[in-house]
């Protein structure tokens, strides 16, 4: 089978998840379409429900499709079994979650040498620590180096796990609601830092619920019915009503 946009890093054609072991199956995604090339960033909004992590864990192998195809660097990995799958997620992936996931008593230093130590072998100790500040500096918290997480904000510390993802050098950076436990300056900066990342060519796919983080994204999708949409200009929310009461985001339809 060929890949049908060989440049791109990670192209999913037609992809379906069900998810089983309830009552009845049920579909969570119907045939998704995506294609990422080098350097690209995509925001991915949708409904609470709508399938936007499973789809996430699907493209960081942590979950297998039922159907359709995944193909990376233009390869069919689509029924990779786990060990070839662990290995290709420390290799091409980097993850960043909403909770930040530091281990309190290491250092912001420490967190991210840990991704060295356990993916890429035994590095000599003046390369780990040259890798690790380089990833600190590319996030602007190489001054909080010997900090360790408790005396750190909630933007320091994402962007400390920022560095931890960036370390292994990924191809594709992929970040599920990065900014869902921070205001909304501290998630401005924890968005620039990630597009930042897309710049020196590393891919880049955000899960969102929030417009504006979206938009500063190259391209923005909405997942709704298990498949993905193209959110043109047109669909932007309207500005919000003062004082009504807001419960979403987006006005219907955008952010669903
Ligand atoms: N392990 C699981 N077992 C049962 N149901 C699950 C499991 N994982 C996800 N689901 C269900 O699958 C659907 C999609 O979940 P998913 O977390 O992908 O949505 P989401 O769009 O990321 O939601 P949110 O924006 O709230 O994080 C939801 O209805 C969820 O309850």
């Amino acid at each position: 089978m060929t890949a049908s946009d060989p440049q791109a890093l990670i192209e999913l054609i037609g992809l379906t998840k069900t998810l089983r072991g309830q009552k009845e199956p049920r579909p969570i995604l119907t045939g998704v379409d995506l294609a990422v090339h080098a350097g690209d960033s995509v925001a991915i909004l949708g409904r609470s429900g709508s399938g936007k992590s499973t789809l996430l864990s699907l493209i960081g192998l942590f979950d297998r499709a039922d159907g359709g195809r995944y193909l990376l660097h233009g390869r069919d990995i689509t029924r990779l079994p786990e060990r070839k799958a662990a290995a290709l997620r420390s290799a091409e992936f980097g993850f960043v979650f909403q909770r930040f996931f530091l281990l309190k008593h290491l250092t912001a230093a420490q967190n991210v040498a840990m991704a060295l130590v356990n993916g890429q072998g035994w590095l000599p100790r003046r390369k780990r620590k040259a890798k690790v500040m380089a990833a600190l500096e590319k996030v602007g918290v190489a001054h909080l180096a010997k900090h360790r997480p408790p005396r750190l904000s909630g933007g320091e510390q994402q962007r400390v796990a920022i560095a931890r993802a960036l370390v292994r050098e990924p191809k594709v950076l992929l970040a599920d609601e990065p900014t869902g436990a921070l205001d909304t300056e501290t998630g401005n900066l924890v968005v620039s830092t990630l597009y930042e990342a897309t710049r020196q060519g590393c891919g880049l796919i955000l899960v969102t619920h929030d417009w504006d983080h979206a938009r500063r994204m190259n391209r923005v999708l909405r997942l709704t019915g298990g498949t993905l949409h193209e959110v043109g200009d047109d669909d932007r929310p309207v500005e919000p009503v003062a004082n009504a009461e807001v419960t979403q985001e987006f006005p219907a339809g955008v952010g669903s």
